[in-house]
């Protein structure tokens, strides 16, 4: 293995070869990044949510909605499973509940990721219908299309960004249909894919094996939240989500190894998502024990560092890859690799897979 990220610094273009350069933060933030498991919600940073707090609170004084900065403490990101999955529904919702909120925070979340040099995204968000604003599931993914479609345009804006829908685990298969049927009808608007979702106790997924295997006969790429928690991580479960076909998977951190071998011999992708799953104590252990180190090397897989909700656990993407670099002593040579493993797995047309090659064959700052 290369040399570790925690050796003494040396600079770029010391004529060094690439195993021996460090992996610093310059060096990760500088770095063009893919990001392919990032929720919108949970990307939205305390800061913003608090200027739609401000905006809501002055309009409407008697607003009863806590002030974010104190609801979700800037230094807080030890949520588990358990508190974490109700921050959705019954705070951050409560804030981005009209069309102004829900396209700041969007254009807010994708500014975020653009200054962190993020240059390929693949979003992913719940369609949500709010009644009492005449939002439908329909409304909302336009919003959120047209928020993209604006980034995209702005030649100044080096972040090509893409849209997944999710199906949430708690819902119906009705819901799941509709959520399938907003990705066919959107996809030549920048709809790429669905990916399954939620609170892993809740199910059973059998419910949507339907709608999914609808969703892939007709040609939409198929990600899906996989042996997230030990409850959603029986046998059974995972075979059954393996039928569905999926193009990638996400978390996949408790799985047997059968399970792993055959995600290796389908070559499924893998997102993997280090902060997350460690400050919500997903995984046993600390950074050192996250299965990135099986994946990274074992996988021979492609494989996308994620943020997974960086509004939530606060470490941006290129923090994400310092973190790997330092506890799996990734050298820049390793993380070239994993960023061209990255690009093969996206959902993004093969124009795009060859813009991003290109983006990394000519970077200047390996
Ligand atoms: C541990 N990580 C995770 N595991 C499973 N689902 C997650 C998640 N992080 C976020 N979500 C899902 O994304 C929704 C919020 O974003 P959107 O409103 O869709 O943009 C959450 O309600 C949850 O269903």
């Amino acid at each position: 293995m290369a040399t570790a990220a925690a050796t003494s610094a040396v600079g770029v273009g010391t004529g060094q070869a690439l195993e021996q350069l460090e992996v610093n933060h310059d060096f990760a933030r500088s770095l063009p990044k893919i990001e392919l498991h990032a929720h919108l919600s949970g990307s939205i940073s305390r800061k913003c949510l608090h200027e739609v707090w401000t905006m809501k609170k002055a309009e409407d004084p008697n607003l009863a909605v806590e002030d974010p900065l104190l609801a979700i403490p800037p230094d807080k990101v030890d949520y588990d499973l358990e508190t974490f999955f109700p921050l959705f529904s019954s705070y951050i919702y409560k804030l981005c509940s009209d069309k102004p909120s829900i396209i700041h925070t969007t254009r807010s979340v994708l500014q975020d990721f653009q200054s962190d040099n993020v240059v390929y995204l693949e979003l992913r968000t719940t369609p949500r219908a709010i009644p009492d604003q005449n939002i439908s599931k329909k409304v909302y993914v336009e919003a959120i299309l047209a928020c993209l479609t604006e980034h995209n345009n702005l030649p100044t804006n080096t972040l090509s960004a893409k849209l997944i829908l999710s199906v949430d685990r708690r819902n119906t298969l009705q819901q799941a249909e509709e959520v399938i049927d907003l990705a066919l009808a959107y996809r030549d608007a920048g709809i790429v894919g669905v990916d399954l979702c939620g609170d892993p106790t809740k199910g059973p997924i059998t419910t949507f094996t339907s709608a999914f295997a609808r969703a892939k006969r007709a040609g939409l790429k198929i990600t899906l939240h996989f042996a997230e928690a030990p409850t959603s991580a029986s046998d059974e479960e995972l075979w059954e989500l393996l039928r569905w076909a999926p193009d990638r998977i996400g978390h996949v951190i408790h799985v047997n190894d059968e399970v792993k071998r055959e995600i290796v011999r389908r070559g499924v992708g893998v997102e993997l998502c280090l902060s997350c799953n460690v400050h919500a104590r997903m995984i046993t252990g600390g950074f050192g024990e996250h299965h990135f180190g099986w994946w990274w090397k074992g996988g021979s897989v492609g494989v996308a560092l994620s943020t997974d909700d960086v509004g939530v656990f606060c470490s941006p993407l290129s923090n994400e890859y310092v973190l790997a670099a330092t506890h799996f002593g990734l050298s820049r040579a390793d993380v070239k690799e994993l960023c061209l493993g990255a690009v093969e797995i996206i959902f993004g047309e093969e124009a795009e897979k060859e813009r991003l090659r290109e983006v990394y064959r000519s970077w200047a700052g390996w």
